[in-house]
């Protein structure tokens, strides 16, 4: 049987996610696709952390220890921002490889170009997981768009503000108590600025509108508000009214072509769709044409969530390339 050889470039929350899981699942995967996966290296900053016991001899603060692994396919990216990343993926699809991404932040910029590169090369570039977690929003686009058109999308995108709103009202605990534990669970940015001011759920947003209209708003024109503004005083009041708050962003092509997008809390009453959605889930609504309205629901962050659409990723390009998988 043949072995797909795979590294993965960051090794926190989501890379040891997809290492657990492709270890989990070893033998089904083997089964369902016909061949080996091997993970052949682990790019880290600090190779000297403890993690996961029996990966030291993978570890390695050098891309090149990745990229130069002979045989090397698939490259999963659980890095973060902007560069390194980048580069690194651009080289793995140079290289013949298939990227698999969750890094939002750089493919909120990159993201066409990345796939216009690997469309050159002939390979493919998973995002699923640079939005909305575990919630397969993307796959599902791709599908919609073959047949709809999408006019709006709007939902909330961040899993980290929508659980620390949701603690702060139906638990009384403060900003900080529940950013705190938001981290502590692995569903954060290493840069924890970057959920509670908005600017995770605007990049996943563009990474939504580059999907969806194939163009993003000019970045500098989109009203984004955090939600570190928000006190216990303000989530207390709007409790009593019967309503919530929400951290909302979407995105419009407007009837003249032009896109407008948001980004921003929301207090919304029962029956608005986004009322029941607590925790750390997400929920992305799109109009259609054909279909109408949808919604997808799930878990928007975590280990297990994300590292597992990335693996699907995996396993459907995998699929893709031994002819027997027929989505997107
Ligand atoms: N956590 C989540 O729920 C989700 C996260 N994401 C995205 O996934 C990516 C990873 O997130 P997460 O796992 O939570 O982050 P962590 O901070 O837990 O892990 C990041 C990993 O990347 C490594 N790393 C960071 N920068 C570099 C670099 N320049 N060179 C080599 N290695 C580097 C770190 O190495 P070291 O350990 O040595 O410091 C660490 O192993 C991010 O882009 C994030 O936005 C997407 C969806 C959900
Ligand atoms: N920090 C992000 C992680 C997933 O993208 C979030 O809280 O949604």
């Amino acid at each position: 049987m043949a072995t797909i050889k795979a590294a993965i470039l960051g090794f926190g929350t989501v890379g040891q996610g997809i290492y657990h899981i492709l270890n989990e699942k070893r033998e089904d995967l083997r089964k369902k696709l016909g061949v080996e996966l091997e993970v052949a290296k682990i790019l880290v900053r600090d190779t000297s952390k403890e993690r996961v016991p029996g990966t030291r001899h993978l570890l390695t603060d050098n891309i090149e220890d990745c990229l130069s692994v002979k045989g090397l396919q698939v490259v999963f990216e659980a890095i973060v921002g902007e560069e390194p990343a980048y580069t690194y993926l651009k080289k793995a699809i140079m290289n013949k490889c298939h990227v698999i991404t969750a890094n939002k932040v750089m493919f909120a910029k990159y993201g066409l170009e990345l796939q216009e590169l690997a469309k050159q090369h002939g390979v493919f570039v998973g995002y699923e997981a640079t939005v909305a977690g575990g919630v397969p929003v993307i796959k599902t686009m791709k599908n919609l768009l073959l047949v709809n058109d999408i006019s709006k999308i709007q939902g909330i995108l961040n899993g980290t503000c929508n659980y620390i709103l949701t603690k702060m009202r139906a638990e009384g605990w403060s900003f900080d108590e529940a950013l705190k534990e938001a981290q502590a669970l692995g569903y954060a940015e290493a840069d924890p600025y970057m959920d509670i001011s908005g600017q995770d759920a605007f990049k996943k947003l563009m990474v939504l509108s580059a999907l969806a209209f194939g163009e993003q708003p000019n970045w500098d024109e989109v009203k984004v508000v955090g939600i570190e503004d928000i006190t216990p005083e303000q989530v207390r009041k709007a409790k009593e009214k019967g309503l919530r708050y929400r951290h909302v962003a979407e995105v419009e092509k407007l009837p003249d072509g032009t896109i407008f997008a948001q980004v921003g809390p929301m207090l919304v009453s029962k029956e608005h769709p986004l009322y029941p959605i607590d925790d750390v889930f997400n929920a992305v609504t799109m109009e259609t044409n054909y279909i109408g309205t949808l919604t997808l629901v799930g878990p928007g962050a975590g280990m297990y969530p994300t590292a597992s659409v990335m693996v699907e990723d995996y396993a459907e390009i995998i699929g893709k390339r031994a002819g027997f998988v027929v989505t997107i």
